[in-house]
């Protein structure tokens, strides 16, 4: 099949519910292609879904209805490479009018083809005019609401520069299990099979290939696919042997299996989810990960004082609105609305809440999301800390090859500065 054909279907079923990074990975497990392939069908996906507000708005600027999901895509995909690939226009063009004849007729061909000229004549012009119209939230291809709610926080130029950097290309990163494996032994793996490592954050590898998540090594828990700010945020409750952790909101598990490595699988790990059937993947991901301590419980983090137990150290990794991870899910941004952030912020505040009650004194939190929003990070711990005073900030364990921000209350945001990283927040606070 065309590759283009290929990545038509792809879109569909992405369209159809299914998570991009699912999908692909799917396709890619199914289908052996070479590595240039491999790149190249990733960029047109990922690269259409990102940009899906503006395609649509150019192909429906020059065209009245269009009942073909087929000749919607075919149009966004050879516009995406007309304005972001750098490719050869006339290429482009001449493919998607050959594709469009063979699979319909040579008037669908025409109609194709003079989409495309149009396009390829006006599109910086139309461009232009978006910016100079406060349409810029079209060009960037985000809801207005998300604009503007960045916008307002951050105001226009550093906005701007989250919007555009929340659409940059992710890497897959794998973290060494140091229960099973080591730094050295990964990196002459690495090196056997000719991956090269593009960032490398304690025991996190940012590599140029995912062809890992078919190896021994990764079936055997010795390697997990893991971000380093997710990685960071447990690694900062930095547990120790024969503490007593709770880690309140821990569905699928990944932070849990650093906290139970961190802790030498001994002491006490109380794994939560208030959803039964997540209970089965921290249990999978921690059995696979060699975390031998851990107890996954089904529980509403909002009601913890009901267990009737109290911890030396508490991970709240809050449920939020992911805003920070839309390089890896940009389909995420279609399907949410501002309602949604007041809520979260809301159920954030109230499991924060909860988990100081059951803290000891002397005791450790780190919470964690993420996403970007204020609404959900410092704005939630501020109000924390005024309220409850026995809690103060901690000092955060960052390393120095990890960009962001640090706010007034002393968190930590991984944002627009950092290339790599997934966008994310961390704070720690200690109780009195
Ligand atoms: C950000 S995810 C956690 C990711 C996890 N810590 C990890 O590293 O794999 C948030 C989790 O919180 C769970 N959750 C949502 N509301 C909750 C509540 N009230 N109590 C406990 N867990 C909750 C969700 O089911 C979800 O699995």
């Amino acid at each position: 099949m065309n590759i283009k054909a290929r990545v038509i279907s792809l879109i569909k079923e992405v369209e159809n519910g299914k998570y991009s990074n699912i999908a692909l990975n799917e396709y890619f497990k199914e289908n052996p292609l070479t590595k240039k392939e491999r790149g190249f069908i990733t960029e047109l996906f990922y690269g259409v879904i990102r940009n899906k507000i503006f395609l649509d708005y150019e192909i429906d600027k020059r065209t009245t209805t269009i009942k073909k999901d087929w000749i919607r895509n075919i149009l966004r995909i050879s516009m995406y490479q007309m304005s972001f690939m750098k490719s050869d226009d006339k290429g482009v063009i001449w493919e998607a009018t050959e594709l469009a004849k063979k699979k319909f007729s040579v008037p669908v061909g025409k109609f194709i083809n003079g989409v495309l000229r149009s396009y390829q004549r006006e599109w910086q012009e139309d461009v232009k005019e978006l910016k100079e119209q406060g349409k810029n939230y079209i060009y960037l291809s985000y809801p207005k609401w998300f604009y503007n709610k960045i916008i307002s926080e951050y105001g226009i130029e550093e906005g701007e520069l989250y919007l555009t950097s929340l659409k940059k290309i992710p890497y897959i990163s794998f973290r060494v299990n140091t229960l099973k494996y080591s730094n050295l032994e990964f990196e002459k793996l690495l090196q056997e099979k000719g991956i090269e490592i593009i960032k490398k954050v304690d025991t996190v590898y940012y590599v140029d290939s995912g062809v890992l998540l078919y190896s021994d090594e990764f079936k055997e828990g010795k390697i997990i696919v893991q971000d380093a700010s997710s990685y960071l945020s447990a690694r900062n409750l930095n547990p120790k042997s024969n503490e007593s952790v709770l880690d309140t909101c821990s569905a699928p598990g990944g932070k849990t299996a650093v906290l139970g490595e961190l802790m030498n699988n001994t002491g006490e790990l109380l794994a939560l989810d208030i959803y039964p059937h997540k209970l089965k993947l921290i249990e999978e991901n921690c059995h696979k990960c060699g975390v031998t301590i851990v107890k996954p419980v089904k529980m509403d983090a909002r009601k913890l004082k009901e267990q009737g137990k109290k911890f030396d150290k508490i991970l709240v990794d809050a449920p939020c609105s992911g805003y920070g991870v839309l390089r890896k899910k940009p389909e995420a941004i279609y399907n949410k609305d501002v309602e949604n952030v007041q809520e979260l912020a809301k159920l954030q505040f109230e499991i924060l809440e909860s988990a100081s009650q059951v803290l000891k004194d002397g005791g450790e939190l780190v919470y964690s999301t993420c996403t970007i929003l204020k609404e959900e990070n410092g704005e939630n711990i501020k109000k924390f800390l005024e309220k409850y005073p026995e809690f103060k900030t901690v000092q955060l364990y960052i390393p120095e090859n990890v960009n962001g921000t640090y706010d007034s209350v002393g968190g930590f945001t991984v944002d627009y500065k950092e290339d790599i990283l997934d966008g994310f927040y961390i704070v720690k606070l200690s109780k009195k």
